[in-house]
């Protein structure tokens, strides 16, 4: 590797020359063949202690599994959607529906009957989502194990009209995945089979409630990867990420739900099994009916099958973590990324210093860097061939230091240490409700323009009086982060409590203002309950009336996830 030896020493001058980022050093994937940095490496461990758990832990909020969920300080119920009625059509599910359900699914826990008895504990679960930031107030959850119990479910609920909601692993942030009134729960968790996996083409077929993190384990027997990866991979389920078209950390790599499920299988309204699970990748017969539930975030269906393709999986991965003094030079080094490393650029994430101090606050961890930048990156790379891939990443990061584009940065030299780098970045996250509340907005910003609206927000906050270091003040910071790959802001107005006035400072102006930069509202989380009433703000009046029409002919009672984007 006489290449790579060059490009060390010279990576070191740099730093070396420069006093005002001494430290830590930059660390080698490949330590071990390389002496030098085996030193380097020690030091910058020495420095660096990841959170005391796992931060990235949203990857534990399945209702199920997890009672001991984050808790808000509010807790909102649907008395808290003044906007909202009930709609009065639909019945409410009474004991002969109760009845049905237990003849259907047997009366063990696959329903859970608080219309008969109090359930309320074992109902919150479902009722609430992750953040406690959405209730609702359901006192029914059905749990099929087949897509023929769901066809009988949505036929019988269809003409007895009640309304229904579609749920899977319940760790969606725009309040999609939860009741707002009593409309029955369809909980998808023990549909978890995985039916098939090709070997040759990386086609996967799995039931929609398998959780992400099974399905990529699966696909990794094979040397496969399962082309999606987030925070909430290890209790969100893939038919809730298809229903949501979930984009995550890699989607700069591998694309979206929307090019990679080849086919599903999805229940209509009433009750009729739309099957159109193919496994082709080229099926030119007229309108692409799947794409519809893809990001339809169960309004016109519930999603019972997927079939989508993996593409191989990288042996060699390399991560780093670095520091830069402006976003202008934030863009300078994604750029330089996309130019030096195109094909095995396979994240390229940002986070505020905000972001990261708010990380930091609330897990006690230790973050990589010890002098404070503005700015900082999360770069990955995923190739075929670790030498290879070092040297790229290595002359990368000499170029950018070398052009004063990247302060100063660490590099993991084991799978631990990607683990940690990973978690300064999806931990975020959750530590944005640290203080009791959070505002969230996931949006689609052209890239010059993506971090004016963090400062402009942040001033927002500034001026009005609502965001300070007591607790008199609702506002403790407002942080910037996201895919910076995807043009994707994630804005988090951390607060101490659920405040209408820090609402009404920001909404609909945050809307406006990507609105006029012609981004989008949704960028990834879509819209739900949260963003219901400010779709207008991307799509315009003939789409949403296409959307409704959409609606009406899949949904004519209007009883699948009723109240929330259409
Ligand atoms: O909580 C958020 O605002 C973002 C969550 C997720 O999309 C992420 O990228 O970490
Ligand atoms: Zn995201």
């Amino acid at each position: 590797m006489p290449a790579l030896h060059r490009a060390i020493p010279a990576l070191r001058r740099l730093r070396l020359a420069n006093t005002a980022f001494q430290q830590p050093a930059f660390v080698r994937l490949q330590a071990a063949a390389c002496p030098a940095y085996q030193l380097r490496y020690q030091h910058a461990e020495a420095q660096y202690e990841a959170a005391p758990t796992s931060s990235a832990s949203s990857a534990d909020h399945a209702p199920q599994d997890q009672p001991d969920r984050p808790q808000s300080k509010i807790k909102p119920t649907a008395e808290s959607y003044p906007n909202l009625k009930r709609d009065s059509r639909f019945k409410e599910v009474n004991a002969d529906d109760v009845k049905f359900f237990k003849g259907l699914l047997g009366s063990g826990s696959a329903v859970i009957d608080g219309v008969n008895q109090d359930a309320s504990e074992d109902l919150e679960a479902f009722n609430a989502d992750w953040m406690r930031k959405y209730r609702g107030q359901t006192k029914v959850v059905l749990k099929p194990e087949s897509t023929e119990q769901v066809s009988k479910i949505m036929k019988y609920c269809n003409d007895n009209l009640l309304a229904v909601n579609p749920q899977g692993g319940n760790t969606g942030l725009v309040g999609g995945s939860v009741p707002v009134f009593d409309e029955i729960v369809i909980n998808l968790g023990r549909m978890n089979k995985i039916h098939s996996f090709d070997d040759v083409s990386g086609i996967l077929v799995a039931d929609a409630g398998v959780i992400l993190q099974q399905a990529d384990d699966h696909a990794a027997k094979s040397g496969f990867i399962f082309p999606l990866d987030l925070g909430a991979k290890g209790s969100c389920q893939i038919g809730g990420n298809v229903a949501t078209n979930a984009g995550g950390l890699r989607l700069i790599r591998y694309g979206s739900m929307h090019g990679n499920i080849l086919g599903l299988e999805a229940v209509l309204p009433d009750g009729t099994i739309m099957d159109d699970l193919s496994k082709l990748r080229k099926n030119n017969t007229g309108y692409d009916l799947k794409q519809l539930f893809i990001g339809g975030e169960g309004t016109i269906g519930i999603i019972t099958k997927i079939s989508i393709l993996c593409p191989q999986r990288s042996p060699a991965v390399n991560v780093a973590y670095f520091g830069l003094e402006s976003y202008e030079k934030v863009q300078q080094a994604f750029r330089e990324a996309k130019k030096q490393l195109s094909e095995i650029l396979s994240a390229f994430e940002l986070m505020d210093k905000q972001s990261q101090q708010l990380y930091k606050r609330a897990t006690g961890a230790k973050l990589p860097l010890e002098n404070e930048h503005p700015f900082y990156c999360l770069i990955e790379t995923s190739g075929s061939n670790t030498d290879h891939d070092s040297e790229k990443l290595n002359n990368f990061l000499e170029h950018v230091m070398g052009e004063e584009i990247v302060s100063d940065g660490v590099m993991a030299e084991n799978e631990t240490q990607v683990q940690n780098l990973w978690a300064c970045r999806e931990g975020i996250s959750e530590a944005g409700q640290h203080f009791g509340g959070v505002y969230k907005y996931d949006l689609s910003i052209p890239l010059p323009q993506l971090y004016d609206l963090v400062n402009e927000t942040r001033e927002r906050f500034q001026n009005n009086g609502l965001m300070g270091d007591t607790d008199d003040f609702p506002v403790v910071d407002v942080i910037g982060y996201g895919h910076m790959g995807d043009s994707n802001l994630h804005l988090n107005v951390a607060t101490r409590r659920y405040d209408k006035e820090v609402e009404k400072a920001i909404e609909p102006w945050v809307y406006e203002w990507v609105s006029k930069r012609n981004g989008s509202i949704s960028a990834e989380h879509g819209l739900g309950l949260a963003k219901k009433e400010f779709i207008g703000y991307s799509r315009s009046e003939t789409m949403i009336r296409l959307m409704k029409q959409i609606k009406q002919l899949y949904d004519p009672n209007g009883i699948m996830n009723p109240y929330k984007y259409i």
